[in-house]
């Protein structure tokens, strides 16, 4: 056993509770928006389980996109390195840094706000965050979850807290019924799994429904030759029309239905398979084996060209 003090624990800080986040909201005049998704988490146990839940410790660089009120910044910070927050509101944004010093002086300077919004962040300062800890705002949290793993590779682990829905999308398996683009785009980056369900009543003000913890694992993406952005457009094609068969789904994506079936056989996929019940590994291999130059044409010019074009390589 190590003769060192453990590394603290949220528990041992100064949190917020129901009380002192409307106290602060008043202070602050700061009403909450449903524009910014402002639902503030009021239950000190909550924000104790997400930092639990997130595994996240001493070494720990955070990014936590809209850190809000502070209910969880507080909860992180006597835990982890350091806590980069990320808020959109100027409201909020201005009140953060006093809200830290004023409860927990000995963790201020552990912060660094960044006021922005975060869909646009695509470097912070700083040391490279490891991990992303967030309540996000429920309207954005699929493309802030996919945009922090493109753009930030040392991000080795995620826990969200978004509507239960989306995490139970996230969290998804092929041939589920809620298996759609974010289940197999988040799976490109990660290992998914719901982590948690959180009920409507820790928020403030409450919305209408519950929350779920969803925790990210990164991992090495399938190998493929095609670019990220080439898989992720063939997902976005083949859900468009989830309930048709890929040969006919893809069509438009890959220039004509015959192109596609000749893509998906290349691929070792049964064209007339549903993209629901493909996992990211197989949109890599259909995409791979799209014919090269290939462009979206509108359906007349893809019609003239029907009979110009290349055969699909082979596998
Ligand atoms: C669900 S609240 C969570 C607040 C706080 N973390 C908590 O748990 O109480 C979402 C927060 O994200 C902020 N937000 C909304 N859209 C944002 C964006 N595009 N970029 C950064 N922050 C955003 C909101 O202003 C709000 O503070």
């Amino acid at each position: 056993m190590s003769k060192k003090d453990p590394a603290p624990q949220a528990d041992d800080a100064a949190l917020l509770g129901a009380a002192q986040v409307r106290e602060l909201a008043e202070r602050l005049e700061v009403r909450p928006t449903k524009q910014w998704g402002q639902n503030f988490v009021v239950d000190a146990n909550t924000v104790r389980k997400i930092v639990r839940v997130a595994g996240v410790g001493p070494d720990d660089v955070v990014v936590e996109v809209g850190p809000g009120l502070g209910s969880l910044t507080l909860a992180l910070l006597p835990v982890v390195r350091r806590v980069t927050a990320v808020e959109v509101d100027p409201r909020l944004a201005g009140a953060l840094e006093e809200t830290v010093r004023s409860l927990q002086p000995e963790n201020a300077a552990k912060l660094r706000l960044v006021a922005a919004d975060a869909l646009t962040v695509t470097k912070l300062p700083g040391p490279d965050p490891t991990a992303l800890v967030a309540n996000l705002p429920y309207n954005i949290s699929v493309p802030v979850v996919l945009s922090f793993l493109q753009h930030f590779p040392s991000i080795e682990r995620v826990l969200v807290m978004v509507q239960l829905e989306v995490a139970e999308r996230l969290a998804a398996r092929p041939g589920n019924k809620t298996y759609g683009v974010p289940s197999v785009k988040a799976a490109w980056y990660a290992d998914v799994e719901l982590a948690g369900r959180v009920g409507r009543n820790v928020f403030w003000p409450a919305p209408n429904v519950d929350s779920g913890l969803v925790s990210l694992r990164r991992r090495t993406p399938p190998e493929t030759t095609a670019s990220r952005e080439d898989v992720f457009r063939c997902i976005d094609a083949a859900f468009l029309q989830r309930r048709k068969a890929l040969r006919g789904a893809l069509a438009s994506w890959a220039g004509s239905p015959d192109r596609a079936e000749a893509a998906l056989v290349a691929a070792g996929i049964d064209p007339l398979t549903r993209g629901e019940q493909l996992d990211v590994a197989a949109f890599a291999r259909i995409a791979e084996a799209r014919p090269e130059g290939q462009v979206d044409t509108p359906p007349r010019a893809r019609r003239r060209g029907r009979e110009t074009r290349s055969p699909v390589p082979g596998p």
